[in-house]
């Protein structure tokens, strides 16, 4: 157990309540002290109110870039102050956090530490990635935080889909779609646009932030950058994004480039640029990203009560969010909140496949290929940057790596939204390797599995207009839903009703 001595210049210090007997101490006395009795000045807002807070905090907690896996003997580590996002040798990067310090609050603590700040507005552990700072960015001042008060997304019990459709009776989904810009990427994009927030105030030489996307990263971007006056910059693929998502930079006032190629042809174009001028680069590849997607892990953990679910389900494109995953959920075990973690699957667009088929080489070779059009645009990807993060997330958690067709994803995003869901295609996916892994018997009836959702499902709403207008070549939509034209005289609206409820009647 931590001993109470241990609270003494936590963040959540005895200093901000010495009356409390030390046996007491915890963070969750700090917090409800806090809600019942304090008012906040009418000329302070909730940052004026943590820097007064904060000056009492010592921050003993830290974390540095390292090479990503690198042999243990190897010095070559990098300040978070840096902008860097390559190893010596080329290689990724890894923030590694000094687990060490971490080590000295016990499991429990950390535990009642991240429960106690569920649903507050206390900057800026409001955001369900904040309310895990300490293992995100432990030194940065929450002064220069920008955050939308992000995560904390529904976990999402899919009673109905599970049982129907693949006799499950524990089957969650990870609504990391319905956030403020309408996907995952909020939950990195706040940590990455906070540190160079904090940079510029630095005056490190950062004029404006960019980005390669499939249109939701560049989302984040815009909408962050906007929210602290930065000025973003996004490389798209032209005509391979959906409008909503070409909509959100451009109302966010981001300089938009759309490029005639491919995803990866404006990833490799983004890493010269930022090569060359002053723009930091805020896709996946800077390892500062992942910092913030590891806290859906940590929340899916806190949302079962620290009990570990057996499977959880990642959509995959340029793979930093199935290690992120993966890193999150490790964290917890090596500090102690839980004892193992669950078996990961990385679902990917049998016409964007390059993690699937090398998994199916038996981790022989890797090749990189050119992705076809999917219906899950967002994951059109062929080169992804962070391959080598994504087998090693898959190898430490006997995980597996399944493919859904186009017609397949389809089909299981029109039938969990027949279920009251409204998923993005991605999402479908992941439900459709869900499926092949319950009729192999790999995925038992009775095991706990999170499907993660990655977007936001009306991001997505041509396709779902395509299926149901079965105006989809090659495609049987079968499971399409099309409104029934109807002339406008009772007589006719009667008959199609009548219809309608004999084949819905129950049979007695
Ligand atoms: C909606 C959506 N789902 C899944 C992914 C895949 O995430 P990752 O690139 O981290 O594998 C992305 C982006 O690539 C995405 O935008
Ligand atoms: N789907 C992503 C692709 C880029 O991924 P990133 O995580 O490396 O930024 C997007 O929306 O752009």
């Amino acid at each position: 157990m931590a001993s109470s001595s241990l609270f003494q210049g936590s963040p959540f210090s005895l200093k901000s309540n010495p009356s409390l007997p030390k046996s007491h101490a915890s963070p969750t006395h700090f917090t409800i002290k806090a809600s019942k009795h304090h008012r906040r000045p009418a000329d302070e807002n909730i940052r004026d109110e943590a820097r007064r807070h904060n000056a009492t905090h010592n921050h003993r907690l830290s974390a540095k870039y390292v090479p990503f896996n690198a042999d243990p003997s190897s010095t070559e580590s990098y300040s978070l102050d840096e902008i860097v996002y390559r190893s010596q040798s080329g290689g990724l990067l890894d923030v590694q956090h000094d687990m060490e310090a971490l080590k000295k609050y016990d499991g429990e603590y950390w535990r009642s530490l991240f429960d106690s700040r569920v649903g507050k507005t206390t900057w800026p552990y409001g955001s369900g990635v904040w309310s895990k700072k300490e293992w995100v960015l432990p030194e940065i001042d929450s002064d220069d935080i920008v955050s939308a008060f992000e995560g904390n997304s529904n976990l999402f019990w899919a009673e109905r889909y599970g049982k129907q459709f693949l006799g499950m009776s524990d089957l969650w989904v990870k609504h990391c779609g319905i956030s403020h810009t309408g996907s995952f990427k909020d939950l990195g994009m706040t940590v990455l646009v906070s540190q160079v927030n904090r940079l510029r105030k630095m005056n490190r030489p950062v004029v404006g932030v960019g980005c390669a996307s499939t249109g939701d990263t560049s989302a984040a971007l815009s909408a962050y950058c906007a929210a602290a006056g930065i000025p973003a910059i996004v490389f798209l693929p032209a005509n391979k994004i959906s409008m909503a998502q070409l909509v959100q930079p451009i109302a966010n006032g981001a300089f938009v480039l759309s490029i005639d190629t491919d995803f990866d042809g404006c990833m490799q174009l983004i890493r010269e640029v930022t090569a060359e001028l002053p723009i930091y680069l805020a896709n996946s590849l800077n390892s500062l990203r992942l910092e913030g997607q590891k806290t859906a892990a940590i929340e899916i953990l806190q949302q079962f009560d620290w009990e570990v679910p057996d499977w959880v389900i990642v959509p995959g494109g340029n793979l930093g969010n199935i290690y992120a995953f993966y890193k999150g959920f490790h964290m917890c075990k090596e500090l102690g909140l839980v004892d193992r973690i669950p078996r990961l699957v990385c679902a990917q667009a049998a016409n964007a496949n390059p993690l699937y088929l090398y998994f199916k080489s038996g981790w022989k070779e890797f090749k990189a290929i050119r992705a076809s059009t999917t219906f899950a645009s967002a994951i059109q990807i062929g080169d992804p940057v962070s391959i080598d993060r994504a087998v090693y997330a898959l190898k430490n958690s006997n995980g597996i790596v399944e493919e859904a067709t186009e017609e397949e994803l389809m089909d299981a995003m029109s039938q969990a939204d027949s279920t009251g869901m409204f998923i993005c295609p991605h999402t479908g996916v992941a439900l459709s390797a869900l499926t092949k892994l319950r009729n192999s018997g790999v995925i038992k009836p009775t095991d706990r599995t999170v499907v993660v959702s990655t977007a936001h499902g009306l991001k997505f709403a041509q396709s779902k207009i395509d299926y149901h207008s079965k105006n989809i070549k090659d495609m049987a939509c079968r499971f399409a839903n099309p409104p029934v034209q109807v002339k406008a005289d009772f007589g006719s609206v009667m008959d199609v009703l009548k219809k309608y409820l004999l084949s819905k009647a129950p049979k007695y």
